[in-house]
């Protein structure tokens, strides 16, 4: 099932659970090659690339095993060294966490480039430079990494742009050592947090100090049991998709403060909110309204949230404004939105959008996880059916992107295409 029609639904009335975050627990899997004791992770979310993270990991001999549908029992007892040069690191982003994990595990590491959602050019070199400063010999060759450490590690690392996985990376390899290190200017996504979390528990060291983390190699080796975070882009990918289509939607066991950005661009263009400690509420009952958004890293405006916004946008009253500052490449759902009778103009980094009062069925094709989301709300809100070829990427980050249209909808929305 690879293309699937999809047809109009009506308006959103319903509530869900918030699963747990895809770029979380990507990372703590990452983390488990540190552990000598077994780990359980809960609220993991059923979706591909925790599958593709889980058979990398099997190749460290690191065994895993369902529990029950959201548990894993992570058992690194037997854990041995190797090389990651297999196609599979291709499929995903996070296989170049084994850089940071192999190294501080083992003190050598050697895997090919990640793949990961293809939004232009996505380059490693702020890993390379970060496990350079720490004091280990890297080379990339071929689209194979190599790295090792040839002797004791430096106390210091400095990152000259945010980067996520970069700052997960810098983590992982120094946070086994004896020494304490510094790194400086790391990532502020609350996913950072969740795995300074579990490393905490798992006896290591690490503690955030605002824009720095710093590690001191205290290692006491527990085994732990740890919940992953409510997916913020899961959760703002559903607020946005009831903002599209109307009514009115509930999330339950989600923190509010991860999404404040969102939440207060939602409020700008008429969704009324209602946020308690551990949910959020939305109601739309009008069009939504231009707003000009600027992606940013963590606590602003999403990259992740880019594509279904501009649906949004698409469908506004007025002329929005879209700029990724993140990835100034990440346009592919523009000109698909254009074939269904969008008004977005491509800009240097983003578009800018006409808003139009209906969007009409056409033939989509879904490039990366994102957009694949953003196209089903947009065919969701089209009069006449819309083909969307590629799907299946969606199922990267969204456990049962369908199920739950329907179940918020009541309405059958999606069909696959019959060869
Ligand atoms: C698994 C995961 O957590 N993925 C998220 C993570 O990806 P990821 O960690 O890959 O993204 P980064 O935070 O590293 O990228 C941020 C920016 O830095 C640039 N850069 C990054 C690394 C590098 O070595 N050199 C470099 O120039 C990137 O091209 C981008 O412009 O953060 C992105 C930005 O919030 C999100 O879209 C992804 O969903
Ligand atoms: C870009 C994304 O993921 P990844 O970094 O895993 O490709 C995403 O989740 O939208």
């Amino acid at each position: 099932m690879d293309s699937l029609t999809v047809s109009q639904v009506g308006a959103i009335n319903g509530s869900l659970t918030a699963g747990g975050a895809k770029n979380s627990v990507l990372l703590l899997l990452a983390a488990s090659v540190l552990a000598t004791k077994p780990i359980v992770l809960t609220r993991v979310p059923r979706i591909s690339d925790v599958e593709r993270m889980c058979r990398l990991l099997k190749q460290l001999n690191i065994k895993i095993t369902h529990l029950s549908s959201h548990s894993l029992l992570i058992d690194p007892s037997d854990i041995q060294y190797s090389d990651l040069l297999g196609d599979e690191c291709q499929d995903i982003r996070t296989s170049i966490l084994f850089l940071g994990a192999l190294l501080g595990r083992f003190g050598r590491a050697k895997l090919r480039t990640p793949g990961g959602c293809k939004l232009g050019v996505r380059p490693i070199d702020l890993h390379v430079k970060a496990m350079k400063e720490l004091g280990a010999i890297v080379s990339v060759t071929e689209g194979v990494v190599s790295a090792s450490f040839p002797g004791v590690i430096s106390d210091h690392i400095s990152f000259d742009k945010v980067t996520v996985t970069g700052t997960v990376n810098a983590i992982l390899a120094a946070c086994r050592h004896q020494n304490p290190v510094l790194i400086e200017h790391v990532a502020q996504e609350p996913e950072i947090d969740d795995l300074i979390c579990l490393l905490q528990s798992m006896g290591l060291n690490v503690l955030r100090e605002g824009v720095n983390v710093r590690v001191s190699g205290q290692v006491m080796d527990l085994a732990v049991e740890h919940k992953v975070i409510p997916d913020r882009i899961e959760v703002g990918t559903f607020l946005i998709t009831t903002a599209v289509l109307g009514g009115s939607i509930r999330i339950n066991d989600m923190n509010p403060e991860l999404l404040t950005t969102v939440l207060s661009c939602l409020t700008k263009v008429g969704a009324k909110i209602e946020t308690g400690s551990d949910f959020i509420s939305l109601e739309m009952t009008e069009r939504p309204k231009a707003l000009d958004i600027v992606t940013a890293p963590y606590p602003g405006f999403p990259t992740d949230l880019q594509p279904p916004w501009s649906v949004l946008s698409a469908v506004s009253e007025g002329t929005s404004k879209i700029q990724d500052m993140i990835y100034s490449e990440r346009v592919d759902h523009f000109v698909e939105l254009n074939k269904m009778g969008a008004q977005c103009q491509l800009v240097p980094n983003g578009a800018i959008i006409k808003g139009v009062l209906d969007l009409e069925g056409a033939t989509l094709c879904a490039h990366n996880l994102r957009s694949a989301a953003a196209l089903v709300i947009a065919a969701c809100k089209a009069e006449k059916k819309s083909t969307i070829l590629q799907i299946n990427v969606i199922k990267r980050g969204y456990p049962d992107f369908f199920g739950t249209i329907k179940k918020l909808s009541k309405t059958m929305v999606c069909k696959p295409v019959e060869n």
